[in-house]
């Protein structure tokens, strides 16, 4: 049996919390489906799993279980099985006993030892099963806690970060694993993450959070090429995408540019749909979004068309083997996103009160840059998280809007680095054997297809949303 999860509305608050943890979150999930919950290290994910588990109350809003009204529903009637970060076993018990322990309450009465088998195949730790928990791996153990989960046969799999406590190449293997078997098994599942290359290739679609308000729910194709605002489009996509400070240039005589300060970027006309739209920024601060795949190193000979030529100076070739990135000065000022690391360079600074340290893509920031961007939100205006998701339609319904909570970019200038731990302003893909050295001065061909701008509240406005925000 696998069922549909509806939450409507849904907030929490903690009590003595001034902010609510989740705020007007609304998600329907369909029976089997995988759904990823992802943001940054308290943005609300665990609070989300632990209501559908019925392990915290909702505040407000309603939780249905296949179309029913089940927000008072006890969490033993919910056929809910969770797979935690810490997989407590009982240590006096072997992987056997433990997988078996469930079902004394679930089967009172009847043989385990078929289910647990059966459990132990589909996990493939057979040999496993006489062992304690002492005696087993890190993987190891994960596995048999995963097969306490399955040998139930729930209706749901709730799981929070279940690999965070594992090396990376037995993440990568144990996530290809969790893929395969709640696939298999047909059951809905939702599972919490921080680290957003684990959400992009575990998903069916995810769920990215900023501080309790749903940003944007998509396929992991659409999180990464139609970010709906800068928040998305930072947090999803190793590099992060390079986030450069610009304006529009649009006079009445003709043309339009893109001015990061230094240098511009000359949009070719005629202008298509996207770039007429730019117009309406012209004057406004902007944030100009280039993956490191949208920008290559090679003479402007070379160009196809939508290619538009600016130059940069190397600061620093990062050599990865398969391939080699290239940062570089531009001149531009990079733009930063709170809540998320600032660009490079920045010390790794754990956000005071976070209950973990965040890792990968999750919530670090800069002490300068926190600080600059304190100074900045206070003078940016905020709007409401309305226009955060409330474009491209993604599902999500449009995101509530919130008093108080400024969803946008804060777009500060990055704090002053010294010659030699400057790092550039943008970072280029290319191939390993990219023979480029420090201070040399290169041709950049941007690709205009892959050009993404989002305006002062950081919002996405090229490509243009689907559902056009209110022209002011
Ligand atoms: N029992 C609680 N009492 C008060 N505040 C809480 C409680 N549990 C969580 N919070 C707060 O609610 C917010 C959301 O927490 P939650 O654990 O849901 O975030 P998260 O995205 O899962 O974070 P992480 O990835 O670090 O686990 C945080 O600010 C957290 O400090």
């Amino acid at each position: 049996m696998t069922r549909a999860i509806t939450l409507h509305e849904v907030s929490k608050y903690y009590p003595k919390q001034p902010s609510p943890a989740v705020d007007r979150f609304s998600l329907d999930i369909a029976p089997g489906e995988f759904l990823v919950l992802l943001g940054p290290s308290g943005c609300g994910k665990s609070t989300v799993l632990r209501m559908i588990a019925g392990l915290e109350d909702i505040t407000t809003g309603e939780l249905l279980l296949d179309g029913e009204y089940s927000n008072d529903l006890a969490p033993g009637d919910r056929k809910m099985a969770m797979v935690f970060q810490n997989f407590a076993l009982y240590p006096s018990m072997t992987s056997r006993e433990n997988i078996g322990f469930p079902l004394r309450f679930e089967m009172p009465g009847e043989e385990h030892g078929p289910r647990v088998d059966e459990t132990a195949r589909i996990l493939g730790i057979e040999e496993i099963l006489d062992r304690y928990p002492g005696q087993l791996s890190g993987g190891e153990r994960q596995r048999v806690a995963m097969g306490r989960a399955i040998s139930r046969h729930p209706s749901v799999f709730l799981m929070d970060e279940p690999l965070s406590n594992l090396d990376a190449k037995l993440r990568a293997h144990l996530r290809a694993e969790i893929a395969r078997l709640t696939r298999g098994m047909g059951v809905t599942t939702v599972y919490v993450t921080h680290d957003q290359a684990e959400a992009m290739s575990l998903g069916d679609r995810v769920a990215i959070m900023r501080s309790g308000v749903l940003q944007q729910l998509s396929s992991p194709r659409d999180a990464y090429h139609l970010p709906e605002n800068v928040f998305v489009a930072a947090f999803v996509g190793t590099p992060r995408i390079n986030l450069l400070q610009a304006t529009v240039i649009a006079p009445l005589s003709g043309g339009m540019w893109i001015d990061f300060g230094r240098q511009r970027l000359g949009l070719p006309e005629p202008l298509g749909y996207d770039h007429q739209m730019l117009r309406i920024q012209q004057g406004r601060p902007i944030i100009v979004g280039l993956r490191s795949e949208a920008v290559r190193i090679a003479q402007p000979s070379q160009a196809h068309a939508g290619e538009v030529v600016i130059s940069g100076v190397v600061e620093h070739v990062e050599y990865q083997g398969h391939e080699s990135l290239v940062h570089l000065d531009t001149g531009s000022r990079p733009a930063i996103v709170p809540e998320l690391e600032a660009p490079r360079p920045a010390p790794a600074v754990t956000r005071a009160g976070s209950r973990r340290a965040a890792s990968g893509s999750g919530g670090g920031i800069g002490k300068l840059a926190q600080k600059a961007a304190r100074r900045l939100q206070a003078s940016i205006p905020a709007r409401d998280a309305a226009g955060a998701g409330g474009g491209a339609g993604g599902g999500a319904g449009g995101v509530p809007p919130r008093p108080g909570h400024a969803p946008g970019a804060a777009v500060i200038d990055r704090p002053q680095a010294s010659p030699e731990t400057r790092t550039g302003d943008l970072v280029v893909r290319t191939g390993p054997d990219i023979q480029v050295r420090r201070g040399d001065r290169v041709p950049l061909l941007v690709d205009l297809a892959h050009l993404y701008v989002f305006d002062r509240d950081g919002n996405r406005v090229c490509p243009a949303p689907t559902r056009q925000p209110l022209l002011e």
